[in-house]
């Protein structure tokens, strides 16, 4: 897969794409990151990429022409068409979901804008895709698109090892995660609890499934309520009702 970054700080971007596992996915050859810098598409000596904001008022907009040159020599440097999704707190919230389908694609490309915000024009002609990752406001689009590499990184075929993919099959099975305890098993501040010691791997995974129906019972209720549950983890979920309301 392969992943174009429109940003102002492309060592930035680079950065965040180059450790842990989106790191080693990149030296498998898995996924590729190539960064694109507007300012080097602007054409006057100052390598403006930014404009007053018509209208009056505070702050300055992204100019539509250093953009316009940006996106076609990046959508010209590959053959793959793109997947162009803009970065902003007007987007659709991010989900796993949508994570798992834009993993999927063989090439999309992250718009990440500074300043108050890119000239709608240019984003009404250009982008594919509008996506926030929260409802908070950031300084550009960049950490929005950090988080995209990351979660998009780490879902191609290789990434993972046998481990984070477990880890990761426990998030994205729509629950919140269940604790997590390494030695020592006693400890001033308290002990790992008794099963995860017993061997017996079926009770085990029935404790751990447990608590993480617990937890996103206690936590993230609006989760739960998305998921169709199966008999034995009603019945899993009833039993942590029952101790937890004692
Ligand atoms: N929340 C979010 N989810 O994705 N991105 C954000 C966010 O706050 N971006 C800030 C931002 C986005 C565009 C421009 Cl031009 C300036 C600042």
């Amino acid at each position: 897969m392969r992943i174009d970054v429109v940003t102002l700080f492309p060592d930035f971007m680079r950065q965040c794409a180059a450790v842990g596992v989106v790191g080693r996915a990149q030296q498998r050859e898995l996924l590729q990151v190539q960064t694109w810098n507007p300012r080097d598409y602007a054409t006057d000596n100052y390598r403006t990429v930014d404009g007053r904001t018509c209208g009056g008022g505070p702050g300055m907009v992204m100019l539509i022409e250093p953009l316009r040159k940006t996106l076609e020599a990046m959508r010209e440097a590959a053959p793959k068409p793109v997947h162009l999704i803009y970065l902003s707190p007007q987007g659709a919230r991010l989900t796993q979901g949508r994570v798992e389908a834009l993993a999927e694609m063989p090439r999309i490309a992250l718009l990440c804008g500074r300043y108050e915000g890119v000239d709608e024009r240019l984003l009404a002609h250009e982008v594919d895709e509008e996506l926030s990752i929260g409802d908070y406001v950031l300084s550009g689009g960049e950490l929005g698109a950090a988080v995209i590499i990351d979660a998009v990184g780490r879902l191609q075929e290789g990434a993972l090892n046998d481990a984070q993919s477990a880890e990761q099959d426990s998030f994205s099975n729509g629950l919140l995660d269940c604790p997590h305890y390494a030695k020592p098993v006693h400890d001033a501040l308290g002990d790992v609890p008794e099963v995860l010691l017993s061997g017996d791997h079926a009770a085990i995974r029935r404790w751990r499934l447990k608590q993480s129906l617990g937890r996103t019972w206690l936590r993230r209720p609006d989760l739960l309520a998305q998921r169709a549950l199966d008999k034995e983890s009603r019945a899993l979920l009833d039993e942590f009702r029952r101790e937890h309301a004692q």
